[in-house]
């Protein structure tokens, strides 16, 4: 059974409280609703701390879900479990949010839809507030909120002020959490009892100047607020508009989600999540065990064990000690390893205490961490500067020579290099296939085998980003067949190594591939993995490129990516034209006319087509699984391209 919460009716509202990870704050009670919220929020702080730390021996009390249950300790807080052996694929629940704010950031958004808007905006009629359009057909700029914002007189008129347009943003969120709970006041012990690290938050000054800010603006309580800002920071999903997003319109916001924001960090999550009509749907990615956290990831997974832990000490103010972390090698993925110096083919491998030298895992070349920490810096400015990864995303000849020089400085495995192959491999595939040229073909082929390796280790089972790869290797090798049978090139011993690599590669993912790729544009040595398990993320936003952990103080941390999956949030392609498939002469296999030599085996059955049947039997196999991943993805209609494409190959 799959659980779904929607509130205001049947809510939950027996959450317990965090548990104490920060001294109290001073509170002033008084008798207006934000005191009132400051109370209950103080009272289930207090006598309820230990209550809550002792129930963690006793069993799970979120009652209304069959396959998830809630947990207590004072390393995780608060977590979710799996009540039952769950399989990979299942659905675990669908949640709408409690509240949906725009991103805090100096940008306009429609305030009734959360879509992002060109300067040129047009302000609400009433409050002067960010419209698409008069009559945008979104929900969420009630009447309650026009007259607060009217109130509060920001003469925002078509502001290009970024400023103002930042502190609207901001209030925002404390103002619909209490507009919510003032007319939901069953929902405040939710709100009250939500993770908000306040008073580290405090001592480390992140984001005062805002509470204070917004707490003046909104003439509110300041503890209130700090409150307010500090769950959203510490819990909100980004949610955005793919797949009907934000009141059916397609915006993209911040989404207070209380059961869904319960499932703890882990930098391999064992979920994966998506959203749909305006709610999130969480689903297992792997085989979790009755028992184990159920998790998901706060930081993209592709990303490097100092980058993550930059952004998780940050935003969330946590230091993650999970298996990868822990791993100098990142599960044998070697994403923060750097190429070495000394030998060729090595890799410097980050040390296991801080401090230490890098050590190369094959010959005895060391370097220090003031070396390996420039090297990544000096990568930063590669990325960013004018030919990078940074608005370059669909440029595939630019994303080809940032790709050569991140290959040379910091080497093939390293996560940097590895996100602008992502990007380049998106990029190769964007415009419709058969305007592709072969060497981009089977450029791409071997770029998605090594992600797919990559992610088989650290974002394994059915995550979207092992989705999106096998989609884009599935499409390129249908491709390459299509047009070599078409050519009628396709004769015994005619056929590339990198192609029938490429597709039997799909035919097993977990087979460590070939380390070499031919490029027909660039050359790149394709990093070996050692590990045989799949999976993976993407990122198209650059990562931090610096080795610290330490959050810097005085900055509010920036949530617009919390819970983010690397998404590979540029979608490769809107419409891919499927060519008909040309008549061919229809040829016998024979062992001098096989075209199945990848397969290590003779054609033995072709399509009337003339296309082995084996082998497009494979590629369906592969466009199946991405189908089922990628079920609530906005890709999902170019599978079902593709397998149009695999069905007329059959035939
Ligand atoms: C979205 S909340 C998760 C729910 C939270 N544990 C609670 O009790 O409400 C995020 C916070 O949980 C804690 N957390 C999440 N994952 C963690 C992990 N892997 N290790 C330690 N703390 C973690 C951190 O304090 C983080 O700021």
């Amino acid at each position: 059974m799959v659980w779904q919460v929607w509130y205001g009716a049947g809510a939950i509202t027996n959450i317990p409280p965090t548990p104490p990870t920060t001294t109290n704050d001073n509170t002033n009670h008084n008798d207006s609703f934000s005191g009132r919220l400051q109370q209950e929020y103080s009272s289930s702080r207090r006598p309820d701390i230990q209550r809550s730390v002792d129930a963690s021996k006793e069993p799970p009390d979120v009652d209304c879900c069959a396959s998830v249950a809630l947990q207590v300790s004072l390393e995780y807080g608060r977590y979710l479990v799996a009540t039952r052996d769950i399989l990979a694929g299942e659905e675990l629940f669908r949640e709408v949010p409690l509240v949906l704010a725009p991103r805090p950031v100096p940008t306009p958004a429609c305030l009734a839809c959360l879509r992002g808007l060109v300067q040129d905006w047009r302000g609400c009629e009433e409050c002067g507030a960010p419209l698409c359009w008069p009559r945008c057909p979104g929900t969420l700029h009630g009447v309650e909120e026009c007259q607060s914002l009217s109130s509060l007189s920001l003469s925002l008129g078509n502001s290009q002020d970024l400023n103002k347009l930042k502190l609207l943003n901001e209030i925002l969120t404390p103002m619909r959490t209490l507009l919510v709970l003032s007319t939901e006041p069953s929902l405040r012990g939710v709100v009250a009892s939500m993770q908000s690290n306040v008073g580290q938050r405090r001592r480390l000054k992140v984001g005062q100047e805002t509470v204070l800010r917004v707490a003046q603006t909104l003439q509110e309580d300041l503890d209130v607020v700090a409150h307010i800002l500090g769950v959203f920071d510490t819990n909100a999903f980004v949610m955005s508009g793919q797949g009907g997003g934000v009141g059916g319109v397609g915006g993209s916001g911040r989404a207070l989600l209380p059961l869904s924001a319960l499932m703890n960090h882990n930098c391999t999550p064992n979920t994966q999540h998506w959203f749909q009509h305006g709610a999130i749907i969480v689903r297992a990615v792997c085989d979790i065990p009755r028992g184990s956290q159920v998790t998901t990831s706060y930081a993209p997974t592709l990303w490097g064990t100092s980058a993550r832990a930059a952004h998780l000490t940050a935003s969330k103010l946590f230091r993650c000690r999970c298996e990868r972390c822990r791993d100098p090698t990142e599960l044998g993925s070697h994403l923060s390893s750097l190429a070495c110096r000394s030998c060729k083919g090595g890799l410097m491998v980050p040390p296991h205490a801080p401090g230490e030298p890098w050590a190369c895992n094959q010959c005895e070349g060391t370097v220090g961490v003031g070396a390996a920490e420039a090297l990544v810096r000096g990568a930063g400015a590669i990325v960013r500067g004018g030919g990078g990864v940074e608005g370059n995303e669909g440029d595939v000849t630019n994303l080809t020579t940032t790709v050569g020089h991140l290959t040379r400085v910091l080497g093939p495995t390293h996560y940097v290099t590895r996100e602008a192959n992502y990007a380049l491999l998106l990029a190769l595939l964007a415009t419709p296939l058969t305007d592709v040229s072969e060497g981009d073909l089977l450029h791409a082929v071997g770029v998605a085998r090594d992600l797919l390796g990559v992610a088989d280790l650290v974002d394994p089972g059915l995550s979207r980003f092992r989705g999106v790869l096998l989609l884009e290797l599935t499409r390129a090798c249908a491709e390459l067949l299509r047009r070599q049978h078409i050519a009628d090139h396709v004769v015994a011993n005619t056929m590339t190594a990198d192609v029938a690599c490429g597709i039997s590669e799909l035919t097993n993912t977990t087979t460590t591939p070939s380390t070499t790729t031919t490029t027909p544009s660039t050359t790149t040595t394709t990093p070996s993995t050692t590990t045989t398990t799949t999976p993976s993320t993407t990122t198209t936003t650059t990562p931090p490129l610096n080795t610290t952990t330490t959050p810097s103080p005085n900055t509010t941390p920036t949530t617009p990516d919390t819970h983010q999956l690397p998404s590979s949030s540029s979608s490769s392609s809107s419409s891919h034209t499927i060519r008909q498939i040309q008549p061919v002469k229809k040829r016998q296999a024979t062992p001098e006319n096989n075209y199945c030599e990848e397969n290590n085996d003779v054609c033995t059955e072709l399509s009337d087509n003339g296309y082995c049947l084996d082998t497009v039997q494979k590629l369906l196999e592969a466009a199946d699984e991405s189908e089922v991943i990628l079920q609530f993805d906005s890709r999902l209609s170019e599978v079902w391209e593709l397998k149009q494409l695999l069905h007329q190959l059959q035939r």
